[in-house]
């Protein structure tokens, strides 16, 4: 993978150019992760995600990553590095999804785009989750031996 990516790299199978976007995946030392809600204004608005948000040109993911967070969260997150690449054909955008697990950060967090955050375990409680992240909470929770969301309860 390279350094530094553009923004946007050339189409995919659909012949749409990809938006390259970083995530987080923060854990705590009790496995729960942080989900957050999609600000108001942006498209799926009110679903749940994992923090982060488009590469600018030349950035790396690790630099998007952190530079997202501290917008979003006000809390700042040590090196990391990418664990997983999954791709999304939204109507809006087809994303390329850069994943990385984030162990440590420092500060203190801040909903600075209104959005709200909770810390989940699994099956989540919270949803619904935006589609494109639901490949990594799948392979999350294969990691776990858990489900993403409970069985619905028996009729
Ligand atoms: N942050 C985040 N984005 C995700 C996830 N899953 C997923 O498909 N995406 C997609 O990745 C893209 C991220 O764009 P964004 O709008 O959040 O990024 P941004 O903060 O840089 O946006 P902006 O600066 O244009 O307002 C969206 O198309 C979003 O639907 C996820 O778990 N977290």
């Amino acid at each position: 993978m390279p350094d530094a990516m553009a923004a946007e790299t050339p189409a995919g199978p659909s012949g749409r150019r990809r938006t390259e976007v970083a995530v987080g995946i923060l854990l705590r030392a009790d496995g729960a992760m942080l989900l957050s809600t999609r600000p108001p204004g942006k498209p799926y608005a009110g679903y749940w995600e994992f923090p982060g948000g488009k590469l600018e040109a030349g950035e790396t993911v690790a630099q998007a990553l952190r530079r997202e967070l501290i917008e979003e969260l006000g809390v700042t997150i040590g090196p990391v590095s990418v664990c997983k690449v999954t791709e999304h054909d939204y109507p809006h955008a087809l994303v390329r999804l850069h994943w990385c697990k984030v162990l440590a950060w420092t500060g203190t967090f801040e909903m600075r785009e209104g959005q709200t955050m909770a810390w989940q375990q699994l099956p989540l409680t919270v949803g619904p989750v935006l589609p494109g992240a639901y490949p990594v909470l799948q392979w999350l929770a294969g990691e776990r031996g858990q489900r993403v969301v409970a069985d619905a309860a028996p009729k």
